[in-house]
């Protein structure tokens, strides 16, 4: 649960190391290709721009207005544009093989229509017979919805004098022309302010159903860029739903900051047509359906305007498809991946440190507890250990129903020698000592020093006389092996005591046994091994009356305890 958490920190702070680092990056430059004139047509994207939607989503847009010369599929594929606005050219463009994707159809029905004047009497395609009509670009025209819109009453249109718009409605009411190519949000609006009756002859009308202002962008874009793709749509949707909540805000915005030529009223009157075209009470803004997309590259088709549809395929953006998103989403499974590998090497780096950390205080504790037990001199078990070692000795054999010996051992005129060649030599002579005495042991048998001079060594399951051999062979490797130091030679002895533990025995009588047998070694000439006898007790228990001390007793062989009769001469 823990490292679960831990986890959720690591991945929560990474990502919010992430967006901030996104937020503090340079926004960057797109450019934005609109079909016409700054006006309502637009509102979206100067919303999106004036209310930081396309800030927040990292771009700087410049929104650049579209003219006769400059439109819109012609400049997305020339790259001068990074994403535009176009009709159902844009479709068409796509259909004769134009590399072009679809982002958002802005407007649910296309505002083209042609207008005629009431006074004309032209109030169906049919009564265009003999007439002119102004389209985009003459008989050449690309504005499918609108000859879709003839076809659909005329078989040809080779009776109809279709002639390039002049963009001028003054030619219609001026009366140049029997029909002119208009938006429905746009030229009625003169004839009304001039009171002149028209007619509108609309597409939708005849069964030609078009989307218009599709936002889109290049198919390299698309592939290469969906997550910015799909940022610049989202901040674009967001732009027109303020656009359709707030129209004032942006007819002022039109006015003042792109100096739009249209009047406020005309303006107003655009952004109500608009609405009716966008339909965002029943359709969500930018909404594209495959089936009408179809029926519209269905007409071209049947206009002669293109071979086929196959091109439709893929038209639409579509950053949902497995590819796409796993494209899309890479940086982030990225980044989760690394802060997952991350927190689990802090985590194991963690308990790395800290399983060495902990070895480290056991091995420290286990130092002192040793150091606490281990004469600092000889390494040997100091008296503290001794007394546990013997204590769990005696439990051991109660329990076995076995028995140990003891063997207590004393170097003999040890004082001379620290008299002679000083306390640091006599030290060095301990552990010389101690070095013999316990390496000829058995692995169970415990070496201890007791006393200055003085050890004392358990010898488990082991009866008297086994002790009193190895006891034994122990004096003969002192006596063999003198200390030698530069000039300083010093021949050594030492004295044995031995006895055996009784089940009777409490932990201090045996030790007082193989003591008093030590002591009556040290009486009777030293260097040798006494195993311990009862009438020792009564001897030494008159010993101690006297309050002598051992070694300076007489051994009953005169004064020759006091004297000592090793070698401690320079070599
Ligand atoms: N260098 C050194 N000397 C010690 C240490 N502990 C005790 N001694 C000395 O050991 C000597 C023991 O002397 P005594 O008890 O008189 O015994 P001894 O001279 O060996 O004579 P006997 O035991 O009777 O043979 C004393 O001089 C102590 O100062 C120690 O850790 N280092």
């Amino acid at each position: 649960m823990k490292k679960a958490k831990l986890y959720c920190y690591y991945l929560v702070s990474f990502l919010l190391l992430s967006n901030l680092s996104l937020a503090n990056l340079p926004l960057e430059k797109i450019r934005m290709q609109l079909r016409w004139h700054h006006q309502f047509q637009f509102a979206g994207y100067y919303a999106a721009k004036q209310q930081g939607y396309y800030r927040q989503a990292g771009f700087d847009v410049e929104i650049i207005a579209g003219n006769k010369n400059r439109q819109p599929v012609a400049e997305l594929l020339n790259g001068r544009a990074d994403f535009a606005e176009g009709n159902s050219e844009v479709l068409l463009a796509r259909l004769k093989g134009q590399p072009l994707v679809a982002l958002a159809a802005i407007y649910q029905r296309s505002p083209s229509i042609l207008i005629t004047r009431k006074d004309s009497q032209i109030n169906s395609t049919e009564d265009l017979i003999n007439k002119t009509v102004m389209l985009v670009d003459g008989v050449d025209s690309q504005d499918a919805d609108l000859l879709a819109m003839l076809y659909a009453s005329h078989s040809s249109l080779e009776n109809i004098n279709i002639i390039p718009s002049s963009y001028n409605i003054a030619d219609l009411y001026q009366g140049k022309v029997h029909a002119f190519n208009a938006y429905i949000s746009n030229e009625p609006f003169y004839l009304e302010e001039r009171g002149i009756a028209y007619t509108a002859l609309k597409p939708e009308d005849y069964g030609i159903d078009f989307y218009s202002d599709i936002l889109f962008t290049s198919q390299a874009m698309a592939k290469n860029n969906p997550d910015k793709v799909q940022r610049f749509v989202n901040a674009t949707l967001k732009g027109w739903q303020y656009a359709l909540d707030y129209p004032e805000e942006i007819i002022q915005l039109l006015k003042q900051q792109y100096q739009s030529p249209k009047s406020l009223n005309h303006l107003r009157y655009e952004a109500n047509m608009v609405r009716k075209l966008i339909i965002p009470e029943l359709i969500s803004i930018g909404h594209i359906h495959p089936g009408r997309l179809e029926r519209m590259a269905t007409t071209f088709q049947d206009l002669g305007m293109i071979d086929n549809t196959a091109a439709l395929s893929g038209f639409v953006f579509n950053p949902s498809t497995w590819q796409d998103r796993l494209f899309g989403w890479w940086p982030y499974f990225v980044a989760i991946l690394a802060s997952l590998i991350a927190a689990l090497l802090v985590q194991a780096y963690t308990n790395k440190r800290l399983s060495g950390e902990i070895e480290r205080r056991k091995k420290a504790e286990q130092e002192l507890k040793k150091l606490a037990l281990t004469d600092h001199l000889t390494k040997l078990h100091n008296p503290r250990s001794f007394h546990q070692l013997l204590s769990a000795e005696l439990k051991r054999s109660q329990r076995n129903q076995s028995s140990f010996s003891l063997i207590a051992i004393d170097i003999d005129f040890f004082k001379a020698v620290n008299d002679q060649y000083g306390h640091h030599i006599g030290d060095e002579v301990l552990q010389h000592v101690a070095q013999i005495l316990c390496t000829n042991l058995r692995e169970s048998d415990m070496c201890n020093r007791v006393g200055g001079e003085e050890f004392i060594i358990i010898l488990p399951d082991t009866p008297e006389q086994r002790a009193l051999e190895l006891a034994e062979r122990s004096r003969l490797a002192i006596e063999k092996s003198p200390f030698i130091k530069g000039e300083i030679y010093i021949g050594l002895t030492m004295s044995f005591g031995v006895t055996q533990w009784q089940p009777k025995d409490e932990i201090n009588d045996t030790l007082e046994r193989a003591d008093q047998a030590l002591y009556y070694a040290k009486r009777h000439g030293r260097n040798r091994v006494q195993l311990f006898k009862p009438e020792m007790a009564v001897a030494h228990a008159k010993e101690k009356q006297q309050s002598r001390p051992r070694v300076t007793a007489d051994n009953g062989a005169g004064t020759t305890g006091d004297t000592a009769p090793i070698v401690h001469a320079p070599r």
